[in-house]
């Protein structure tokens, strides 16, 4: 009945679809998924397995390792992804973190165990405000209903306001991420000792997930792997 009312449609291009909430086949068809080769520490995909080394490690991982222990994402941020994300982050499209969350949930096969605890990327007070809701923590929620685990949508805050780090290189967002962000006082208990996924939209250079892992370590977090919907990388790196 509904459906007759409502046909649904293609999240990404409108097209008619059979069910709710997909993707039509031709905009699946334009996925770039992250599958092996990839960095196992950025999920920077290699272009074959031997551009990765002995350990699956990227040069920048290799000469920086970054806080964290693992980093996965879903898929190659590029033109398809980015009409899942931007519309999920600044135009209530809330219905695509659900979708996005699956293909993320499936990159983090074998990373996700019972107790292990997705916590998003904070946004800042005056921007949860504005927005109404965190898109991260949307796709965490929707990854603990997907995969059994648990979710701490407010383990981690921003404790100041930063700009935009879009068209930023990597020195500036980590200058701007450096001590913005914070385990919030109430939830110390529930990460000391814990396996912690950082949850987020994108990964460019992974300033923002760094700056969150790192207080999670700092907090006695007893392991963190991040785990972003898209990977930024090469051209698509500018977002
Ligand atoms: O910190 P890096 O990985 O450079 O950039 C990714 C961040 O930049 C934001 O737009 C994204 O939503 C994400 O939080």
């Amino acid at each position: 009945m509904l459906d007759t009312l409502f046909p649904p449609h293609c999240l990404a291009c409108g097209a008619d679809v059979m069910q709710a909430g997909l993707l039509c086949a031709t905009c699946v068809s334009q996925l770039h998924l992250i599958t092996s080769p990839y960095c196992h520490r950025c999920a920077l995909p290699f272009p074959s397995r031997a551009a990765g080394g002995a350990t699956l490690t990227c040069t920048a991982c290799a000469e920086n390792p970054p806080p964290w222990r693992e980093g996965r994402a879903a898929m190659v941020y590029d033109d398809l992804p980015r009409q899942l994300i931007l519309p999920l982050k600044y135009a209530d499209r809330t219905e695509n973190a659900t979708l996005l969350a699956r293909y993320m949930a499936a990159a983090a096969r074998g990373l996700v165990e019972k107790d292990s605890i997705f916590i998003p990327v904070p946004l800042h007070r005056v921007r949860l405000f504005t927005r109404r809701y965190n898109q991260a923590a949307l796709l965490a929620c929707a990854l603990a209903r997907q995969t059994g685990a648990s979710v701490l949508p407010d383990g981690l805050e921003r404790l100041r306001a930063t700009p935009a780090l879009k068209g930023q290189g990597r020195t500036r967002r980590q200058a701007i991420m450096q001590g913005v962000i914070g385990v919030r006082g109430h939830r110390l208990g529930d990460i000391a000792g814990r396996h912690v996924i950082v949850v987020d939209d994108v990964m460019t250079t992974g300033a923002t997930l760094a700056a969150c892992a790192s207080s999670l370590l700092r907090a006695g977090a007893a392991r963190v792997d991040v785990l972003a919907a898209a990977r930024a990388c090469g051209q698509h790196e500018q977002q």
